[in-house]
């Protein structure tokens, strides 16, 4: 084999035949023998179609590719032929095939991105459920609940050939199916509107091949020369205005089918600015799933088991729940004994067509709060949440049951899907046209999106603490969070140049997602970038500041999330006023950061990379007056707590850290500042969103008068020059 032409280079053909051999592919690196090529580039050669042939030999390369990848020895990422080049995208356009990838398929996470032990296995039953964090410690109720075919079921196939039970004519793909990261992030760029084409808006978004995407956003000089400035992103996948619905769902839902039949709890969420294509692109979505779903039930050994699949259609409207296929009857929810969220009155109906499913979707969208904004007449104003769950049947007696927690008496969970289509994002200088309704909307809207990001954070790097009280999206999603769990998320984009400021924030949205599912910011890296002020915070607190990584940035954590809570419970910007001086021996760019990240944290998700800088930067910047809600001293716990709202004065001021650690108590709870089980909800919160938004409007009127006596200040000097001028 040819190799490096110096002994480093022999040393890695040797290493890279050891590879080889450990994976036995030995047999592929010898047709590569007598070319002359780098045996470094093996591998990637071989990915890309040139030697690998058998789906094995294409497994075995690829976990080859990961182990390397880990290895450091080759910092690229591997190429896998998706099902999107074999036949759901048309490869003669060269946007998905392999050649059009350049070298590796850059920034492609890919369905093989995550290691083995993430993976539920392919029908290997034995396995425990992985209980979430706050289950007490005897899960075998919970198990139970979470029936899934068992051994017995195993050998009652006919031919014990599992991957016919898959939804693909391809067999050959069942492993990769199976083998679906746990974070993937798509990006997808609507065409043009009528609207903005009228008004001959530039089309600013460009997508390359390798999942690349530019914004090219134009911008103005100080002396008025136009330029542009061209951000350049890498997602998952990036689909761009000629990518049908069809191809949509093939590139994000259809491969975690499969994973539902195997207790998996699926998310599927879109994300973007208002108008940015989120319902257009998810309507479609649930109905070719269940099309895939039911062809699954169909197999002979799931119609044996009592599969059967269940549809349910709700929406977060504020902090309500609303039954969009039951008359928008008003739901509550509640949490039973095991910690489990159930939606109380929610009806579930049992679907075995398309037919119907497609009937149920209509209905429930036609009762959908919509509003007007000002990028879409016709806007969502709530999260409307479809969820399709795989259900275990013993004996089924009623086709439409009441979803109140008797889950065994009529069936157990085997998995779910959930497809959300989010309200819009909106940012705060976009809504002062928006009446005091929609203001409110949108203060709700982007608190529960801030949540939803927390807690995709929070489940990527693997944290004990899932924060999904942050709001009632993510309350509701809490079992999407725990456990096996695969999420999906599609950022729609506008690619006007008007939209430019709503496409970058989505897409650094995106990006924050997709580089900590990529394990972006390591423990170790972030603990050690935190300043020693931070870290005297912390051993203030109840928990001790361990020189153990892990530890510290989970403190670290839990004192963000709280802190965040507390601002988010209070809605007050009580606490964002003046620390014109911090401590001299706490470095200034932190103090900087600290406040941009509780501006990230209060101002919503579309600010969320100035909350990543925060916690990246470890660099030192020059002294500003500055103002920040929080203090990195010792006094920072007072100051925290000074702002706890009425309802939580009772509770133990120390706890702030320590209780966002520990299990919850059975049934009830008031750390993290949630409402005890049967009790009435804390009333403050909207109380302080309306005092917010008149705050809000009377400090707009206040700038406007400023702005007016100004104008017409420049106007009567303007007009005195003229005189004065004329006079001379
Ligand atoms: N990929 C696309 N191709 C063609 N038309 C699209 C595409 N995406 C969106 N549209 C059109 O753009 C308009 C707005 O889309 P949509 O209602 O899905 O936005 P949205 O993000 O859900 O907005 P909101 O958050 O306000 O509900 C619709 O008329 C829709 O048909």
């Amino acid at each position: 084999m040819a190799g490096g032409s110096n002994g480093d280079g022999d040393a890695e053909d040797v290493v890279m035949a050891r590879w080889l051999q450990s994976a036995g592919l030995q047999h592929l690196a010898s047709r590569y023998a007598s070319t002359g090529v780098d045996n470094r580039l093996l591998p990637n050669l071989l990915m890309q179609g040139y030697g690998a042939q058998s789906s094995e030999e294409k497994q075995r390369l690829s976990k080859l590719m990961r182990n390397l990848n880990l290895g450091g020895e080759i910092g690229t990422e591997p190429y896998t032929p998706s099902d999107q080049n074999s036949g759901g995208f048309a490869t003669s356009d060269g946007f998905y095939s392999p050649e059009f990838r350049g070298d590796f398929g850059a920034g492609l996470l890919d369905l093989n991105a995550m290691d083995d032990t993430e993976l539920l296995p392919e029908y290997v039953l034995s396995e425990p459920f992985e209980p979430s964090t706050f289950m007490p410690a005897v899960t075998s109720a919970f198990n139970s609940d979470f029936d899934v075919l068992n051994s017995q079921t195993l050998k009652a196939l006919p031919d014990a050939d599992t991957t016919t039970l898959l939804p693909t004519n391809d067999k050959e793909t069942s492993a990769r199916e199976n083998n679906v990261a746990k974070i993937k992030v798509v990006v997808r760029k609507r065409p043009l509107n009528k609207k903005e084409m009228a008004r001959k808006e530039d089309d600013i978004v460009t997508v390359q091949e390798n999942a690349l995407l530019t914004v090219h956003e134009p911008k103005l000089k100080v002396d008025l020369t136009a330029y542009v400035e061209k951000h350049e992103f890498c997602f998952d996948a990036v689909l761009d205005e000629n990518v049908t619905n069809d191809e949509m769902y093939r590139m994000t839902v259809e491969p975690i089918i499969p994973t539902i039949f195997q207790r998996t709890k699926a998310t599927c969420f879109a994300y973007g600015q208002t108008g940015s294509g989120k319902t257009y692109t998810m309507q479609p979505l649930p109905l070719r799933a269940v099309k895939d779903i039911v062809r699954i039930l169909h197999q002979p050994v799931y119609r044996k088991e009592g599969f059967r699949l269940w549809l349910s259609y709700f929406e977060i409207y504020g902090v309500k729940l609303f039954d969009l296929l039951s008359a928008r009857k008003k739901l509550c929810m509640r949490e039973d004994g095991r910690q489990q969220v159930c939606i109380v009155g929610l009806q579930e109906f049992e679907v075995s067509d398309v037919q119907i499913v497609k009937e149920f979707i209509e209905k429930g969208n036609s009762a959908r709060s919509t509003g007007s904004t000002g990028a879409n007449e016709e806007s969502s104003r709530s999260h409307a949440i479809l969820q399709l769950v795989v259900k275990k049947h013993n004996e089924v007696k009623e086709s439409k049951r009441n979803n109140d927690g008797n889950e065994s008496r009529n069936g157990k969970v085997v998995g779910k899907i959930s497809f959300i289509d989010l309200a819009g994002s909106e940012r705060g200088a976009d809504t002062t046209d928006n009446d005091r309704q929609t203001r409110i909307e949108g203060a709700e809207i982007n608190k529960s999106l801030l949540a939803l990001k927390e807690c995709i954070r929070a489940l990527d790097n693997d944290r004990l603490h899932i924060p999904f009280r942050g709001s009632k999206l993510t309350e509701v999603l809490r079992d999407s969070f725990v456990g096996n769990s695969k999420t999906v998320m599609i950022s729609c984009i506008s690619p006007s140049a008007g939209s430019c400021e709503h496409t970058l924030n989505t897409l650094r949205y995106a990006d924050r997602v997709k580089s900590l599912s990529k394990g972006g910011n390591s423990k170790e890296q972030v603990a050690s970038l935190v300043p020693p002020a931070v870290k005297e915070v912390l051993a203030a607190q109840p928990l001790h500041v361990s020189s153990d990584a892990d530890e510290t940035y989970e403190q670290l954590q839990d004192f963000r999330e709280d802190t965040y809570k507390k601002i988010v419970e209070n809605s007050s910007y009580d606490m964002c006023y003046n620390l014109e001086n911090p401590p001299d021996n706490y470095p200034t760019n932190h103090t900087l950061n600290a406040r941009q990240e509780i501006l990230a944290t209060s101002g919503g998700p579309e600010t969320g990379r100035l909350e990543r800088k925060a916690i990246s930067s470890g660099s030192t910047g020059q002294k500003a007056p500055l103002t920040s809600y929080i203090q990195f001293s010792s006094n920072a716990e007072q100051k925290v707590e000074k702002v706890s709202p009425p309802w939580r004065k009772s509770e133990n001021p120390g706890l702030s850290i320590t209780n966002s650690k520990q299990p919850m108590a059975n049934g009830s709870s008031t750390s993290n500042g949630c409402y005890k089980q049967n009790e009435p909800e804390p009333p403050a919160y909207e109380d302080h969103i309306k005092d917010i938004l008149e705050e809000e409007k009377a400090l707009i009127e206040a700038h406007r008068t400023v702005i007016e006596d100004t104008m017409e200040i420049v106007r009567e000097v303007s007009c005195f020059h003229l005189i004065s001028s004329y006079l001379t």
